[in-house]
């Protein structure tokens, strides 16, 4: 049975990346990526972004929504203090999978949980079953239609205090359009707009930071 691309860029990172470095598990995806087959992480441009708001923010408990093959979870991972904790949601099963090898190839795994399932079931949960009193940061890069009724349920699940941080990738390409109406008019964020590139592309992007008022 053939490969799936994403077993490829995992196979990849097994044979030429430093087990138990974050860094370098980072750079061969990159490489992997950019040089052989284009996969959708948020890549080292957008991963710069994502570094500084993780660093700004420094968050006790982060949620990402749509691990794929958890690129972004090992870079959010290797920046949280100890103690800290990333909870990353992924649906499909064989995404959860490589990305959990991925995490634990990394070292990572004592500092992040997958979470297998969809974000509208997920989210609801995250108090009860996840012992999450409220989320710090918030990263979304899953399908870009579901960017604004996760953040209405996150909401709804009083999930965020005065000062929890969303960050979302991909507002221009393939756009987000309703989430930036919805939230750059919504008097309780603070938006800030991140004009980048489309991972390993020329193409333009973007991400928008959203900072929750209370
Ligand atoms: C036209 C066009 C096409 C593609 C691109 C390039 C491009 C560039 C990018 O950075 C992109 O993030 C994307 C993109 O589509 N990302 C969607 C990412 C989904 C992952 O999240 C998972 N998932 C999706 N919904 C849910 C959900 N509810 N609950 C739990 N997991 C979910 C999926 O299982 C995947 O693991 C695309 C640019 C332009
Ligand atoms: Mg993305």
């Amino acid at each position: 049975m053939n490969q799936s691309k994403e077993q490829r860029i995992l196979d990849f990172v097994l044979q030429n990346a430093v087990r138990g470095d974050p860094c370098s598990v980072v750079d061969t995806i990159d490489k992997y990526c950019s040089q052989k087959e284009w996969a959708m992480n948020v890549g080292n441009e957008k991963g710069i972004i994502l570094d500084k708001t993780v660093e700004e923010v420094n968050p006790s408990v982060a949620l990402e929504l749509g691990t794929y093959c958890g690129y972004s979870a090992v870079r959010i991972a290797q920046l949280l203090k100890p103690g800290a904790r990333l909870l990353t949601v992924e649906f499909n099963p064989k995404f959860a999978a490589i990305a959990k090898q991925m995490i634990e190839f990394a070292g990572v795994h004592d500092k992040v949980k997958i979470l297998e399932g969809p974000s509208e079931e997920i989210i609801p949960q995250l108090k009860k079953k996840y012992e999450v009193d409220t989320l710090d940061f918030v990263f979304l890069d899953h399908w870009k239609d579901r960017y604004t009724p996760d953040t209405i349920l996150i909401q709804e699940c009083n999930l965020l205090r005065k000062g929890s941080v969303l960050l979302a990738d991909n507002v221009i390409v393939p756009g987000a359009p309703e989430f930036l109406n919805y939230i750059r008019n919504n008097p309780r964020f603070q938006c800030t707009n991140y004009p980048s590139h489309l991972e390993y592309m020329k193409v333009k992007d973007a991400m928008e930071k959203a900072v929750f008022l209370g």
